[in-house]
């Protein structure tokens, strides 16, 4: 309909198109593209259209004025087989469905209000993960003891993100069930692998019938866990085994059910927790990880950071929740941290569901959607030394007039900035104030990237030194 022109395009080869110019992490190779052709690309990914956006304004175009337009997601083969035909909050399109689950995400979880309401669970459980380290620690309470960053960091997030869906925690000395939580890790590094994309038939239709003789079997495995995984916590609570667990989302959608049983069947909360579960997780354990490797190669912003803590909070208490918005160095590291290391550096994909104009190109329906975040972020032309860790360039906490977009934008943004930003500060805060944090070695901390995924961590996890304040000792022994 438009006369405008299709946005630059590098040269292509038959079939294959631009797939040959990719390598891992992907959110890397399109920066050189970008840098090479500009800041709006269209690419083709097998038969695929495929649309790049690398700058802040035309980000703002698509999820502003063509919002509705972009709503949708790709119906990538691969993903209709994991979540039953597109199921699920993250990869419904744009539609009925979507806004119901949407709504219920909100309403039920991730609201001010109910957030406000399990703010002490997110207490109790900073004050557990600082115990079970002080408990961990080495004898010799001045000697440092080594410890797996992300592993702490994924049980405490998942311990809260449980405790709200299905009222349950895994990890913690009253903690029965190590099992499921084994499982459920499995499980979803197993859906993580199958990421949007990642199969051939995703851009070779035509490969469909070849790919799938391994693909689906394995689809199928991952489907069928995650059926049996999702019900279990469902049945477990419809048993009533514990009272406590009736106040938690699956506690209120059974609630819901018994009045309007279509409206909040077992698939629709099945489908529910896993999407909070799994998009809440390793995206937020992924941060905390990334935060502290941040803060080992910069000492100075570590001490500051402590400085900060014991200025604001002191050593008789810990920190909790409601002193985060006093601690606007605590926050400024958080956003740096997600402006050099989003959690998902390519957003999650979006694809067009008409024609359009964005930058003054036009774009064809049914061309995927990438925002390439990293790139955003590092745009030298926004961001001073934009690859290095300052900290001190968010000023109060936030930095005023620039687009830090981590979280996404327009209607599919991300529904749990809010949980997330708690509970990545929380953890964080309560590490700086109770430990003394050093590196393994003299060696600076890896900060290479994994290489595939939507949400994308480090390749190489990171192991830490720590050992017990001992100014916060007396705490400690006393939680
Ligand atoms: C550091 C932590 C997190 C980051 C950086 C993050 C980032 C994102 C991004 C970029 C999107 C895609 C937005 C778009 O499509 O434009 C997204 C979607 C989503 N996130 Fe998060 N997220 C985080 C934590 C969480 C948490 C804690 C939850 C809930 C427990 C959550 C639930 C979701 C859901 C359900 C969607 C799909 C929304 C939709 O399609 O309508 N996320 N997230």
């Amino acid at each position: 309909k438009h006369t405008a022109k299709l946005p630059p395009s590098p040269p292509f080869l038959p079939i294959i198109g631009h797939l040959h110019l990719l390598k891992k992490p992907l959110h890397h190779s399109l920066s050189l593209l970008s840098a090479r052709y500009g800041p709006i690309l269209y690419l083709r990914f097998g038969y695929r259209p495929t649309l790049v956006i690398s700058s802040p304004q035309l980000a703002e175009e698509c999820f502003t004025t063509n919002d509705v337009a972009f709503a949708n997601r790709p119906s990538f083969p691969s993903v209709k087989e994991v979540t039953n035909n597109f199921s699920t909050l993250i990869f419904s399109d744009y539609g009925p469905l979507w806004r119901h689950l949407r709504k219920i995400a909100t309403v039920q979880v991730l609201s001010n209000h109910r957030l406000l309401s399990s703010t002490s669970a997110r207490n109790d459980e900073a004050r557990y993960l600082v115990h079970r380290l002080f408990v961990r620690s080495a004898d010799d309470k001045s000697a440092f003891q080594k410890v797996n960053v992300k592993v702490i960091a994924f049980e405490f997030v998942l311990n809260v993100v449980m405790g709200m869906i299905a009222g349950k925690r895994y990890y913690g000395e009253e903690a029965k069930d190590w099992e499921e939580a084994r499982r459920f890790r499995q499980m979803t590094e197993e859906t993580l692998a199958l990421a949007p994309g990642s199969r051939l038939m995703d851009f070779f239709p035509w490969l469909r019938l070849v790919d799938s003789i391994s693909s689906l079997r394995q689809l199928k495995s991952v489907v069928k866990k995650r059926t049996e995984f999702s019900q279990r916590l469902i049945d477990e609570i419809r048993k009533g085994i514990d009272a406590q667990k009736k106040k938690t989302m699956i506690g209120d959608l059974l609630g819901l059910q018994d009045r309007e049983p279509e409206g909040y069947n077992d698939d629709l909360i099945r489908t529910l927790s896993l999407s909070l579960l799994q998009a809440g997780t390793e995206t937020s354990s992924n941060t905390i990880e990334w935060a502290m490797s941040l803060l080992l190669n910069n000492p100075h912003v570590l001490a500051k950071a402590q400085h900060e803590i014991h200025t604001v909070v002191g050593r008789d208490r810990l920190l909790e929740e409601s002193d985060v918005p006093s601690l606007p160095y605590l926050q400024a590291i958080i956003n740096e941290t997600l402006r050099l290391h989003p959690a998902t550096p390519l957003n999650v994909p979006h694809e067009s569901a008409a024609e359009c104009i964005i930058g003054g190109y036009k774009i064809p329906k049914g061309a995927t959607l990438l925002i390439n975040i990293h790139a955003i972020h590092r745009d030298p032309s926004i961001w001073k030394d934009p690859t290095e860790f300052k900290p001190e360039r968010f000023g109060n906490g936030k930095a005023e007039g620039l687009l830090l977009l981590p979280f996404g934008m327009g209607r599919r943004k991300c529904p749990g900035e809010g949980l997330a930003m708690k509970m990545i500060s929380l953890a964080l805060g309560t590490l700086i104030q109770c430990f003394e944090w050093e590196r393994i070695g003299a060696e600076e901390v890896d900060m290479t990237v994994g290489s595939s995924g939507i949400a994308i961590g480090k390749a190489v996890r990171l192991e830490a030194m720590y050992r017990p304040r001992p100014e916060m000792v007396p705490l400690l022994v006393g939680l």
